[in-house]
Parts: structure tokens; sequence; C-alpha cells
């Protein structure tokens, strides 16, 4: 989705005469309303030309304070397979487990959108796997959209979770759920991959997906597909040209232990927080001074 101008109604302060420009208040980042946004809300932000911001969560805590924040969509992803379960990858992460920790973020939510990735094997044998697991995280876990990964090869699974009213976002470029296929390498790449990339782009978008994940793409051709597409793109290692930007939250609050890819941002260093004060915990009890006479009862 793209705009001849550069449109922000949220800034500046200036006065306007565009009545489109009026409404701050139904901003997905920054408005006011508290009910809980759906794929409707997100299509009307990019057509006035927000940008928004998306960041996965895993538990219930982590997603109400992004919650209080303001973080209109929330992704449950397979992410936690290596950022919360210890796994190496993403390919491991079972149903079950989708299925509790999507649970989990709905309930600590009451604003945002909550999208759950559809986790490897959930949906490669074909629509109607799709269908009954998709089904599953909407009726178990009260998710308001799913997520797969692939463009024309998973567009027959977008189709049918779309034809049975569930909102899909799809993911393309780097599908980390093929990382042993293809390694995590930038995606589109020379002219036959830029081409590919963009026909799974409209591949998903004429399956009915709502919105688009292009992640590990070059600037220049996630600009392309964005310009393309009428559907908001969700870049991530994708450039600034993107509807929307998400990131792993743990990489973003500096919590991932080890190598994070290039393309993230760390806006706070939790893993040093969290560290000191397990340090100082530890001190206070083998010096003697935890418990104090205000934690102890008589
Ligand atoms: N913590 C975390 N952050 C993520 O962004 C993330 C996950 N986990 N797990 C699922 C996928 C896997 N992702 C990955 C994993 C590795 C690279 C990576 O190594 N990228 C290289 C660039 C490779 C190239 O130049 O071709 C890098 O240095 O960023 C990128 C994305 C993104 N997702
Ligand atoms: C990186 C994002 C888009 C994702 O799919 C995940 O966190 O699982
Ligand atoms: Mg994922």
């Amino acid at each position: 989705m793209s705009l001849s101008a550069a449109q922000n109604p949220s800034s500046p302060a200036g006065a306007s005469s565009d009545s489109s420009k009026a409404d701050s208040s139904k901003a997905l980042y920054g408005g006011t309303s508290t009910r809980r946004i759906t794929v409707h809300d997100i299509a009307a932000a990019t057509a006035r030309g927000e940008k928004w911001p998306m960041l996965t969560a895993y538990d219930a805590m982590t997603a109400s304070v992004f919650d209080e924040a303001g973080i209109p969509v929330m992704l449950v992803g397979d992410s936690m397979g290596n950022c919360h379960l210890g796994y190496e990858t993403t390919v491991p992460v079972t149903m079950d487990e989708m299925a509790v920790l999507s649970a989990a973020v709905v309930r600590g939510t009451r604003r945002a959108l909550i999208v759950a990735d559809l986790p490897f094997g959930s949906y490669q044998e074909g629509p109607v796997q799709a269908l009954r697991n998709a089904t599953r995280l909407i009726k178990e876990s009260g998710v308001g959209a799913v997520k797969l990964e692939g463009g024309e090869r998973s567009h027959e699974q977008i189709r049918l979770l779309v034809e049975a009213g569930i909102p899909v976002m799809a993911h393309i470029g780097l599908t980390p759920q093929s990382v042993n296929a293809m390694g995590y390498r930038v995606q589109g790449r020379g002219e036959e991959a830029a081409h590919q990339l963009l026909r799974d782009a409209k591949a998903v978008q004429d399956a009915g997906a709502f919105a688009v994940v292009l992640e590990l793409v070059p600037e220049e051709l996630a600009a392309e597909v964005t310009r393309t597409l009428h559907i908001p793109t969700v870049g991530i290692g994708a450039g600034a040209a993107t509807d929307a930007q998400v990131l792993v939250y743990t990489d973003m609050v500096g919590l991932t232990g080890g190598r994070v890819p290039r393309f993230t941002k760390q806006y706070a260093n939790m893993r040093q927080v969290l560290g000191d004060a397990a340090k100082e915990f530890a001190e206070e009890v083998v010096g003697g001074t935890f418990p104090a006479p205000e934690h102890t009862f008589h």
C-alpha cells in the first residue's frame, strides 16, 4: 500500500484543512479508542498513510506492558522457539505450545490485535490441515488472526482460511521455517528472485491476506512490493519503505542472548537490568541484609 504523499494524521500539530487528517483519535498508535483493534482498523490506518508498529509477545505479562504502551498489533511468533523455549530455531515449535502462549498473550491484552504464527508442520499438508489448526488458535486461544509462511506455495491455504472467516497475515522473503533448505540469507537479490518475490506478494494478496510480512529483502524491492500491493506490507530487515515494521521483542529490549540479526535495533538492555537485579538479591541473601524487618512477619 502506498500513497503519493507522506501523511501522518497525528503530527505535526499545525492546522490542516484536510478533513481526512483531522481525527487523530483514530490513530492506530496514539489513538484514544480502547476497543480491540481489527483488521479493518489496520487497513484504514494504512489508507490514511499511518506507519504502524508490531512487536512479538510470548506471555501475558510482557504483552500487557506493550498493550499499555499502545502497540496496536502483537505477533505470537514461532520465534518463541528460540527466544522463549530454548530451541535452536522455530522449526520444533508445536501447535500445543502456540495455543498455550497465544492464549496467554490474548489474556494479557485489551486493545491490540493478536496474530499467531501457524508453526512448521501445521499447514504444509494442505488447506484442510491449515484450517483445522488455524481454527484451534481462533477458538481455543482467542487470537484475531493467524500468520503463515510462503507466497505462491501457500496461496490455497490462505484462500481457504479467508473463506472460513479467519484473517490471514502472509510472510514472504526469508521464511525461517525453511531454514534447513534456505538458510538465513537476504532474499530477492537478482532479477529472477525479485520477480519471484513480486509473484509471491501478488499471490498472497489475491488469496485474501490482509497484510504481508517481508523479511530480509532489499529495501528497493520492498518499496516496489509496497507500491504494487493494496494490502499493508510489514517489514523486518526490509528497509524503511514498508507500511509497518515488526521486531522480535527480545532483540528490541536487549534480552536475546548471543548474536542477533543486523536489522534489529536494541532500545534497552534488559539482560543487564535483570542480571544486576539477580546479583543484588543474591548478595543481600548471602550477606544477611534480605529480608529486612519490613519483609518479615511475627
Ligand atoms: N531473536 C530472533 N530475532 C529474529 O529476528 C528472528 C528470530 N529470532 N527467529 C525467527 C526469525 C529468524 N530470523 C533471522 C535469523 C537470522 C538472520 C541472519 O543471520 N541474518 C544475517 C544477514 C544474512 C545476510 O547478509 O544474507 C544478519 O547478519 O543479520 C536473520 C533473520 C528472523 N527471526
Ligand atoms: C520475525 C517475525 C515476523 C516472525 O515471524 C516471528 O517472530 O516468528
Ligand atoms: Mg514466525
